[in-house]
């Protein structure tokens, strides 16, 4: 995913989701006392998530830092946002190795949105965003696919040979918890392996309604890893059988023309872990390892 401005004018399901998660735990969240809480964002994107859902809820002397893999990604949202007080954005590879020594240990809060589906080594990012947190403690508050029938597409039109040469590696692009029987405590029991002490994961199963062909194609279009690496003239007659996989995929509803509707069912995950024991939703969990895991898996 590198095209930050496609991206910024074309994802209404995620800034959908992200509001909602961000309305209802806006006051989960630990805030400190003395108003300077730090906050990270993993996998920041262009930035206007981050900036029109997180910004608003910190408080005015807190500090805010967007990451992503994509230096793409964050030379946009530079541009857009850095002249926004105490903001900034850098690079950061969350399934890292070894953190960079000036985030490492420095966070109160982590968010992250719609990105840790596309990290395969779940449990190395999950470390990292664990030691973002300062020693003495901090919450994250997590969304991501555990799965979405986009994938089901892409597997499909890797067959077909037209496309196999640019989808080889198609699985590297599959959600981690694509395939899990039980994607809830199977991350669960990441956040518990890395050192979490406490936290609630919920899988949500959710349905977006694309109205009309276009949008779709833009949607796509915005976080589909393969157009990039074939010859721009490829791009439509691959969109079109994207729409034909989706149609004998029974996810089409009414005739083709403009009220015509796709949908999109999937499941969220959304996690919400604290590194030290305290309360949750204003319970408090004895520690260690008392974790809720809801929603249908
Ligand atoms: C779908 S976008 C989400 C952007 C934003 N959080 C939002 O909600 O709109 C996913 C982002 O995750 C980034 N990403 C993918 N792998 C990553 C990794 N290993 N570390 C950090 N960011 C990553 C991508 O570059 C992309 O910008
Ligand atoms: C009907 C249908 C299958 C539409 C495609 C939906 C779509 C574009 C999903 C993208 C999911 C995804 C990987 C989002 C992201 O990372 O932002």
């Amino acid at each position: 995913m590198n095209q930050a401005s496609l991206y910024q004018h074309a994802n209404q399901v995620q800034r959908h989701d992200a509001k909602l998660i961000l309305d209802e735990f806006a006051s989960t969240l630990q805030w400190r006392s003395d108003g300077e809480d730090a906050l990270l964002d993993v996998g920041s994107g262009s930035g206007n998530v981050l900036m029109d859902f997180v910004r608003p809820l910190l408080p005015i002397r807190g500090q805010l830092v967007g990451t992503d893999i994509s230096s793409q990604m964050v030379g946009y949202a530079s541009k857009h946002y850095q002249r926004e007080e105490r903001t900034r954005f850098q690079v950061l590879d969350i399934g890292c190795e070894q953190l960079p020594e000036e985030l490492s240990g420095r966070f109160d809060h982590v968010t992250s949105f719609y990105c840790l589906h596309w990290v395969q080594n779940l449990k190395g990012a999950l470390g990292n965003i664990y030691n973002l947190l300062k020693p003495e403690g901090g919450d994250v508050l997590l969304a991501f696919l555990a799965s979405n029938p986009v994938y089901e597409v892409y597997k499909i039109l890797k067959t077909n040979e037209k496309w196999s040469t640019y989808m080889q590696d198609v699985e590297q692009f599959i959600s981690p918890l694509h395939h899990s029987l039980n994607p809830g405590e199977e991350f669960s029991q990441l956040l518990t392996d890395v050192g979490f002490i406490q936290h609630n994961v919920e899988i949500r199963n959710e349905v977006f309604v694309y109205e009309g062909v276009r949008t779709v194609k833009d949607n796509v279009k915005a976080i589909c890893p393969f157009l990039e690496r074939m010859p721009m003239d490829l791009h439509e007659e691959f969109l079109d059988d994207f729409i034909d996989v989706v149609i004998s995929m029974n996810l089409q509803q009414g005739e083709k023309n403009e009220d015509q509707k796709f949908l999109s069912p999937y499941k969220l995950v959304v996690a919400y872990a604290r590194k030290t024991p305290e309360f949750v939703n204003n319970v408090f969990l004895e520690p260690p390892h008392q974790n809720l895991v809801k929603g249908i898996n």
